[in-house]
């Protein structure tokens, strides 16, 4: 699901806002954010997809999400002006307008209308976590391949004869990462679902075959 802030404002939020920022470009591959530093700015995507994640005990990394064009990174802190929760990172080259914090707490002060905006959407993620903590505790591994890579598919996927190639570079790891699984049970998930002509996979490459399918083992 995406959580388009910009596409939430009306047209004088926007012009407001996007004059309070700074037009920043960064390169594939290049962090914007760091986990645990201390903030000093928030970004707003204009173009280019990013990868939210964090490492955790043993330095395995868990991505959390992606992140594209219209949504906000960087505002959790300047919110409750805690470090960094995630490493956020570009995955394909990035455009973004960049606010100090003041600036950006500014623009909510003087658009209540914005900031109800980003209470709406920080409600959206608290219910996504939920679901996928209901996930973890409820589904096999390969439920929850199945639920990602059905979410992948609706976010990044492009249907070409009747096969739907995922559009992000994602590799086995970090697929794992995001089921909170091993990378040998996540192997072990798609080696299965390839044998059952579900998906077909290529390096960083996955097309589902049968979105169908997929529905039916995250509900089973
Ligand atoms: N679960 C999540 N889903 C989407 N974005 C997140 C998630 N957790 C952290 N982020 C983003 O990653 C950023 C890291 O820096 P902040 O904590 O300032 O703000 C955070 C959010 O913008």
């Amino acid at each position: 699901m995406t959580a388009d802030f910009w596409a939430g404002l009306e047209p004088a939020a926007r012009e407001a806002l996007r004059k309070r920022g700074q037009s920043c470009t960064y390169a594939r591959g290049r962090e914007l954010l760091h986990e645990g530093q201390v903030p000093d700015r928030v970004l707003l995507l204009r173009s280019g997809l990013v990868k939210v994640s964090r490492v955790v005990l043993g330095g395995r990394e868990v991505v959390l999400a992606y992140r594209g064009p219209g949504e906000l990174v960087g505002e959790q802190s300047a919110l409750d002006g805690e470090p960094r929760s995630a490493t956020v990172a570009a995955v394909e080259a990035v455009d973004a307008f960049v606010f100090t914090h003041s600036a950006f707490r500014g623009f909510l002060r003087e658009h209540p209308e914005a900031a109800l905006v980003l209470l709406a959407l920080m409600s959206q993620r608290l219910r996504e976590a939920d679901s996928r903590r209901a996930e973890f505790s409820t589904l096999s591994t390969m439920g929850r391949v199945a639920s990602r890579l059905a979410e992948l598919c609706d976010r990044f996927g492009d249907e070409h004869d009747g096969r739907i190639r995922i559009s992000l570079p994602i590799t086995q790891d970090e697929l794992a990462g995001s089921t909170g699984a091993s990378i040998e049970s996540v192997g072990r998930a798609l080696q299965t679902m390839r044998s059952l002509k579900y998906i077909e996979t290529k390096r960083r490459e996955i097309q589902v075959l049968d979105r169908e399918a997929l529905d039916a083992l995250r509900n089973a």
